[in-house]
Protein backbone atom coordinates (compact mmCIF):
# COMPACT_ATOMS: atom_id res chain seq x y z
CA UNK A 1 0.00 0.00 0.00
CA UNK A 2 1.41 3.33 -1.08
CA UNK A 3 -0.98 5.29 1.69
CA UNK A 4 -1.83 4.40 5.00
CA UNK A 5 -4.53 1.70 5.97
CA UNK A 6 -7.54 2.25 7.78
CA UNK A 7 -7.66 2.37 11.60
CA UNK A 8 -10.26 2.41 14.38
CA UNK A 9 -9.61 6.03 14.71
CA UNK A 10 -10.43 6.77 10.95
CA UNK A 11 -12.07 4.20 9.57
CA UNK A 12 -13.07 3.23 5.75
CA UNK A 13 -16.56 4.32 5.47
CA UNK A 14 -18.33 1.58 3.87
CA UNK A 15 -22.10 3.66 2.25
CA UNK A 16 -24.85 1.10 2.16
CA UNK A 17 -29.14 0.95 2.43
CA UNK A 18 -30.39 -0.51 5.21
CA UNK A 19 -32.22 -3.54 4.04
CA UNK A 20 -31.37 -6.60 5.60
CA UNK A 21 -29.93 -7.75 2.18
CA UNK A 22 -27.96 -4.72 1.99
CA UNK A 23 -26.30 -4.67 5.12
CA UNK A 24 -25.64 -8.04 4.81
CA UNK A 25 -23.48 -7.26 1.36
CA UNK A 26 -22.00 -4.40 2.95
CA UNK A 27 -20.98 -6.34 5.82
CA UNK A 28 -18.98 -9.28 3.28
CA UNK A 29 -17.74 -6.54 1.50
CA UNK A 30 -16.10 -5.49 5.07
CA UNK A 31 -14.96 -9.04 6.14
CA UNK A 32 -13.07 -9.48 2.79
CA UNK A 33 -11.12 -6.21 2.86
CA UNK A 34 -10.98 -6.88 7.12
CA UNK A 35 -9.31 -10.21 5.98
CA UNK A 36 -7.09 -9.22 2.81
CA UNK A 37 -5.33 -6.41 4.67
CA UNK A 38 -5.69 -8.32 8.28
CA UNK A 39 -7.61 -5.65 9.73
CA UNK A 40 -9.64 -5.67 12.94
CA UNK A 41 -13.89 -4.58 11.94
CA UNK A 42 -13.28 -1.67 13.92
CA UNK A 43 -11.15 -0.34 10.95
CA UNK A 44 -14.53 -0.14 8.66
CA UNK A 45 -17.92 1.86 9.64
CA UNK A 46 -21.08 0.51 7.99
CA UNK A 47 -23.21 4.09 7.09
CA UNK A 48 -26.68 3.60 6.09
CA UNK A 49 -28.06 5.72 3.65
CA UNK A 50 -31.88 6.36 2.84
CA UNK A 51 -32.65 6.22 -0.24
CA UNK A 52 -35.56 8.07 -2.46
CA UNK A 53 -36.44 4.64 -3.62
CA UNK A 54 -36.28 3.65 0.39
CA UNK A 55 -38.68 6.50 1.49
CA UNK A 56 -41.23 5.57 -1.17
CA UNK A 57 -42.53 2.54 -0.33
CA UNK A 58 -46.73 3.22 -1.24
CA UNK A 59 -46.53 3.58 -4.98
CA UNK A 60 -44.90 0.89 -8.06
CA UNK A 61 -41.35 1.70 -8.79
CA UNK A 62 -42.29 2.07 -12.31
CA UNK A 63 -44.75 5.29 -11.33
CA UNK A 64 -41.68 7.06 -9.20
CA UNK A 65 -39.37 5.52 -12.27
CA UNK A 66 -36.35 7.84 -13.16
CA UNK A 67 -32.63 6.09 -12.42
CA UNK A 68 -30.56 5.79 -9.72
CA UNK A 69 -33.67 5.56 -7.56
CA UNK A 70 -32.17 3.66 -5.19
CA UNK A 71 -28.58 5.00 -5.73
CA UNK A 72 -28.88 9.17 -5.65
CA UNK A 73 -28.69 10.06 -2.16
CA UNK A 74 -24.78 7.09 -1.81
CA UNK A 75 -23.65 8.39 -4.44
CA UNK A 76 -23.81 12.37 -3.64
CA UNK A 77 -22.62 11.41 -0.13
CA UNK A 78 -19.42 9.71 -1.48
CA UNK A 79 -18.68 12.48 -3.88
CA UNK A 80 -19.16 14.99 -0.56
CA UNK A 81 -16.26 12.60 1.31
CA UNK A 82 -18.98 11.23 3.93
CA UNK A 83 -18.40 7.84 2.94
CA UNK A 84 -15.36 6.31 1.07
CA UNK A 85 -16.99 2.99 -1.05
CA UNK A 86 -20.70 2.07 -1.33
CA UNK A 87 -22.18 -1.43 -2.20
CA UNK A 88 -24.63 -2.40 -4.42
CA UNK A 89 -26.05 -4.55 -5.88
CA UNK A 90 -25.31 -4.63 -9.69
CA UNK A 91 -28.73 -5.73 -11.19
CA UNK A 92 -30.04 -1.82 -9.52
CA UNK A 93 -27.16 -0.37 -10.88
CA UNK A 94 -27.59 1.89 -14.19
CA UNK A 95 -25.10 1.70 -16.81
CA UNK A 96 -23.22 5.03 -16.56
CA UNK A 97 -22.09 6.79 -13.18
CA UNK A 98 -21.99 10.42 -11.91
CA UNK A 99 -18.51 12.08 -13.22
CA UNK A 100 -15.98 11.54 -10.70
CA UNK A 101 -17.13 7.83 -9.33
CA UNK A 102 -15.99 4.67 -10.84
CA UNK A 103 -17.72 0.93 -10.44
CA UNK A 104 -15.40 -1.16 -11.38
CA UNK A 105 -14.94 -3.79 -8.27
CA UNK A 106 -16.84 -6.94 -8.03
CA UNK A 107 -17.42 -9.62 -5.47
CA UNK A 108 -17.68 -13.29 -6.36
CA UNK A 109 -21.45 -14.02 -7.95
CA UNK A 110 -23.71 -15.55 -5.97
CA UNK A 111 -26.48 -17.66 -7.73
CA UNK A 112 -28.26 -15.91 -10.75
CA UNK A 113 -31.45 -17.81 -10.72
CA UNK A 114 -34.84 -16.32 -9.53
CA UNK A 115 -36.18 -18.50 -7.09
CA UNK A 116 -40.33 -19.86 -7.44
CA UNK A 117 -41.69 -18.81 -4.14
CA UNK A 118 -44.86 -20.59 -2.69
CA UNK A 119 -45.77 -22.78 0.03
CA UNK A 120 -48.30 -24.55 -2.22
CA UNK A 121 -46.57 -25.62 -5.37
CA UNK A 122 -43.24 -26.07 -7.05
CA UNK A 123 -43.19 -24.39 -10.35
CA UNK A 124 -45.26 -21.66 -12.46
CA UNK A 125 -46.88 -24.33 -14.31
CA UNK A 126 -48.52 -26.34 -11.23
CA UNK A 127 -50.19 -22.57 -10.86
CA UNK A 128 -54.36 -23.17 -11.29
CA UNK A 129 -55.54 -21.07 -13.79
CA UNK A 130 -56.03 -17.48 -13.30
CA UNK A 131 -53.87 -17.75 -10.28
CA UNK A 132 -52.76 -14.49 -8.46
CA UNK A 133 -49.16 -14.08 -8.09
CA UNK A 134 -46.96 -11.22 -6.88
CA UNK A 135 -43.75 -9.40 -7.69
CA UNK A 136 -42.25 -5.95 -8.68
CA UNK A 137 -40.50 -6.61 -11.19
CA UNK A 138 -41.33 -5.59 -14.67
CA UNK A 139 -39.22 -8.54 -15.67
CA UNK A 140 -40.63 -11.05 -14.05
CA UNK A 141 -44.27 -9.70 -14.66
CA UNK A 142 -43.77 -10.00 -18.24
CA UNK A 143 -41.65 -13.04 -18.63
CA UNK A 144 -44.44 -15.18 -16.35
CA UNK A 145 -47.45 -13.19 -18.34
CA UNK A 146 -45.77 -14.65 -21.97
CA UNK A 147 -45.78 -18.30 -20.19
CA UNK A 148 -48.97 -17.66 -18.47
CA UNK A 149 -51.38 -14.98 -19.78
CA UNK A 150 -54.37 -16.29 -16.89
CA UNK A 151 -51.85 -15.00 -13.87
CA UNK A 152 -53.22 -12.60 -12.47
CA UNK A 153 -49.80 -10.19 -11.46
CA UNK A 154 -50.43 -7.86 -8.71
CA UNK A 155 -47.27 -5.47 -7.38
CA UNK A 156 -46.00 -6.72 -4.33
CA UNK A 157 -43.46 -4.10 -2.78
CA UNK A 158 -41.19 -4.03 0.20
CA UNK A 159 -37.91 -6.12 1.25
CA UNK A 160 -37.51 -9.31 1.24
CA UNK A 161 -39.46 -10.35 4.60
CA UNK A 162 -42.35 -7.92 3.57
CA UNK A 163 -42.81 -10.11 0.41
CA UNK A 164 -42.79 -13.44 2.40
CA UNK A 165 -45.32 -11.91 5.06
CA UNK A 166 -47.97 -11.31 2.00
CA UNK A 167 -47.60 -14.39 0.80
CA UNK A 168 -48.06 -15.89 4.62
CA UNK A 169 -50.94 -13.41 4.60
CA UNK A 170 -52.44 -14.90 1.26
CA UNK A 171 -52.06 -11.93 -1.16
CA UNK A 172 -50.95 -13.89 -3.82
CA UNK A 173 -50.35 -17.65 -4.39
CA UNK A 174 -46.34 -17.37 -5.00
CA UNK A 175 -43.92 -15.04 -5.54
CA UNK A 176 -39.99 -14.65 -6.88
CA UNK A 177 -36.98 -13.85 -5.41
CA UNK A 178 -33.47 -13.35 -6.66
CA UNK A 179 -31.94 -16.97 -5.11
CA UNK A 180 -28.38 -14.55 -4.26
CA UNK A 181 -30.78 -12.75 -1.87
CA UNK A 182 -31.85 -15.71 0.27
CA UNK A 183 -28.55 -17.44 -0.02
CA UNK A 184 -26.95 -14.18 1.46
CA UNK A 185 -29.35 -13.83 3.96
CA UNK A 186 -29.10 -17.36 4.75
CA UNK A 187 -33.14 -17.76 4.47
CA UNK A 188 -33.11 -21.72 3.40
CA UNK A 189 -36.32 -22.21 5.00
CA UNK A 190 -37.85 -20.17 2.26
CA UNK A 191 -40.53 -22.25 0.37
CA UNK A 192 -38.34 -22.01 -2.87
CA UNK A 193 -37.80 -23.43 -5.97
CA UNK A 194 -34.52 -22.38 -8.53
CA UNK A 195 -35.91 -21.59 -11.58
CA UNK A 196 -33.08 -23.20 -14.45
CA UNK A 197 -32.40 -19.84 -16.59
CA UNK A 198 -32.57 -21.94 -19.71
CA UNK A 199 -36.71 -21.39 -18.52
CA UNK A 200 -36.17 -17.53 -17.64
CA UNK A 201 -33.33 -15.46 -17.82
CA UNK A 202 -32.30 -13.26 -14.70
CA UNK A 203 -32.30 -9.68 -14.47
CA UNK A 204 -28.86 -8.35 -15.80
CA UNK A 205 -26.10 -8.99 -13.33
CA UNK A 206 -28.25 -10.68 -10.81
CA UNK A 207 -26.30 -11.83 -7.98
CA UNK A 208 -23.23 -9.78 -8.70
CA UNK A 209 -22.12 -7.21 -5.80
CA UNK A 210 -20.21 -4.21 -6.96
CA UNK A 211 -18.42 -1.72 -5.10
CA UNK A 212 -18.26 1.97 -6.23
CA UNK A 213 -15.77 5.03 -5.31
CA UNK A 214 -13.85 8.04 -6.43
CA UNK A 215 -12.04 8.01 -9.29
CA UNK A 216 -9.30 10.10 -7.92
CA UNK A 217 -9.02 8.16 -4.38
CA UNK A 218 -6.08 5.83 -5.23
CA UNK A 219 -6.09 4.08 -1.44
CA UNK A 220 -9.37 3.02 -1.97
CA UNK A 221 -8.58 1.58 -5.64
CA UNK A 222 -5.62 -0.40 -4.54
CA UNK A 223 -7.76 -1.70 -1.22
CA UNK A 224 -10.23 -2.92 -4.49
CA UNK A 225 -8.22 -4.55 -5.95
CA UNK A 226 -7.66 -7.24 -3.58
CA UNK A 227 -11.25 -8.38 -3.34
CA UNK A 228 -11.81 -7.75 -6.98
CA UNK A 229 -13.65 -11.22 -8.61
CA UNK A 230 -12.35 -11.07 -12.51
CA UNK A 231 -14.46 -13.55 -13.62
CA UNK A 232 -17.24 -11.84 -12.55
CA UNK A 233 -16.27 -8.80 -13.71
CA UNK A 234 -16.00 -10.77 -17.51
CA UNK A 235 -19.70 -11.39 -17.42
CA UNK A 236 -20.81 -8.35 -16.23
CA UNK A 237 -19.21 -6.57 -18.47
CA UNK A 238 -20.71 -8.22 -21.62
CA UNK A 239 -24.39 -7.92 -19.93
CA UNK A 240 -23.91 -4.70 -18.71
CA UNK A 241 -22.39 -3.50 -22.62
CA UNK A 242 -26.04 -5.13 -23.70
CA UNK A 243 -28.22 -3.67 -21.11
CA UNK A 244 -26.82 0.05 -21.99
CA UNK A 245 -26.93 -0.70 -25.76
CA UNK A 246 -30.94 -1.28 -24.51
CA UNK A 247 -30.82 2.26 -22.74
CA UNK A 248 -32.18 -0.16 -19.86
CA UNK A 249 -32.43 0.26 -16.46
CA UNK A 250 -33.33 -2.51 -13.86
CA UNK A 251 -37.05 -1.72 -14.50
CA UNK A 252 -37.29 -2.54 -17.64
CA UNK A 253 -38.26 -5.65 -18.98
CA UNK A 254 -34.81 -6.93 -19.82
CA UNK A 255 -32.76 -10.06 -18.94
CA UNK A 256 -29.52 -11.67 -20.01
CA UNK A 257 -26.95 -14.17 -18.73
CA UNK A 258 -23.46 -14.15 -19.77
CA UNK A 259 -21.38 -17.75 -18.21
CA UNK A 260 -17.38 -17.87 -19.20
CA UNK A 261 -16.24 -21.22 -20.00
CA UNK A 262 -12.38 -20.80 -20.38
CA UNK A 263 -11.36 -18.25 -22.33
CA UNK A 264 -15.08 -18.33 -24.13
CA UNK A 265 -18.42 -16.34 -23.31
CA UNK A 266 -21.78 -17.35 -23.86
CA UNK A 267 -24.12 -14.36 -23.87
CA UNK A 268 -27.87 -14.90 -23.74
CA UNK A 269 -30.75 -11.98 -23.55
CA UNK A 270 -34.05 -11.11 -23.68
CA UNK A 271 -36.47 -7.83 -24.83
CA UNK A 272 -40.12 -7.96 -23.37
CA UNK A 273 -42.88 -5.90 -23.30
CA UNK A 274 -44.24 -5.48 -20.38
CA UNK A 275 -47.93 -7.11 -20.81
CA UNK A 276 -46.10 -10.45 -22.42
CA UNK A 277 -47.83 -9.78 -25.27
CA UNK A 278 -44.01 -9.77 -27.74
CA UNK A 279 -40.45 -11.20 -26.43
CA UNK A 280 -37.20 -11.50 -28.53
CA UNK A 281 -34.82 -12.99 -27.43
CA UNK A 282 -31.35 -14.42 -28.67
CA UNK A 283 -27.59 -15.56 -28.01
CA UNK A 284 -23.76 -15.19 -28.85
CA UNK A 285 -20.75 -16.95 -28.40
CA UNK A 286 -17.00 -15.65 -28.66
CA UNK A 287 -13.96 -15.07 -26.76
CA UNK A 288 -13.98 -13.21 -23.39
CA UNK A 289 -12.71 -10.37 -24.51
CA UNK A 290 -15.13 -9.67 -27.42
CA UNK A 291 -17.43 -9.27 -24.45
CA UNK A 292 -18.98 -5.71 -25.22
CA UNK A 293 -19.02 -5.99 -28.59
CA UNK A 294 -21.00 -9.43 -28.33
CA UNK A 295 -23.49 -7.73 -25.63
CA UNK A 296 -23.73 -4.61 -28.15
CA UNK A 297 -24.13 -6.89 -30.95
CA UNK A 298 -27.26 -8.66 -29.54
CA UNK A 299 -28.54 -5.44 -28.40
CA UNK A 300 -28.78 -4.28 -31.84
CA UNK A 301 -30.30 -7.78 -33.05
CA UNK A 302 -33.38 -7.88 -30.39
CA UNK A 303 -33.55 -3.51 -30.86
CA UNK A 304 -34.55 -4.68 -34.73
CA UNK A 305 -36.55 -8.02 -34.26
CA UNK A 306 -38.89 -5.54 -31.99
CA UNK A 307 -39.24 -2.88 -34.38
CA UNK A 308 -38.66 1.06 -34.09
CA UNK A 309 -42.11 1.39 -31.24
CA UNK A 310 -40.94 -1.89 -29.00
CA UNK A 311 -39.42 0.32 -26.23
CA UNK A 312 -41.57 3.46 -26.49
CA UNK A 313 -43.08 3.01 -23.04
CA UNK A 314 -40.34 3.91 -21.22
CA UNK A 315 -40.05 7.20 -22.28
CA UNK A 316 -43.61 7.72 -21.21
CA UNK A 317 -42.93 5.80 -17.58
CA UNK A 318 -41.56 8.29 -15.39
N1 LIG B 1 -34.47 -5.37 -7.28
C1 LIG B 1 -34.41 -5.92 -5.96
C2 LIG B 1 -33.19 -6.73 -5.71
N2 LIG B 1 -31.96 -6.25 -6.00
C3 LIG B 1 -31.04 -7.21 -5.68
C4 LIG B 1 -31.71 -8.30 -5.18
C5 LIG B 1 -31.05 -9.52 -4.68
C6 LIG B 1 -30.41 -10.35 -5.75
C7 LIG B 1 -29.19 -9.84 -6.38
O1 LIG B 1 -28.21 -9.53 -5.69
O2 LIG B 1 -29.15 -9.75 -7.60
C8 LIG B 1 -33.08 -8.00 -5.17
C9 LIG B 1 -34.18 -8.83 -4.67
C10 LIG B 1 -34.77 -9.80 -5.66
O3 LIG B 1 -34.77 -9.58 -6.86
O4 LIG B 1 -35.29 -10.84 -5.21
Amino acid sequence: MTEALPTPDAPLKIGTRGSPLALAQANETRDRLAEAFNLPHEAFQIVVIKTTGDKIIDRPLKEIGGKGLFTREIEADMLSGKIDIAVHSMKDMPTLQPEGLVLDTYLPREDPRDAFISPEFTAIAELPEGSTVGTSSLRRRAQLLVRRPDLNVVEFRGNLQTRLKKLDDGVARATFLARAGLNRLGMSDVPQHPIETSDMLPAIAQGAIGIERREDDMRVAEMLAAIHDPATADQLVAERAFLAALDGSCETPIAGLAVVTGDRLHLRGEVLRPDGSEAHSGERDGAVSDGPEMGRDLARELLDLGGPNFFDWIDNRV
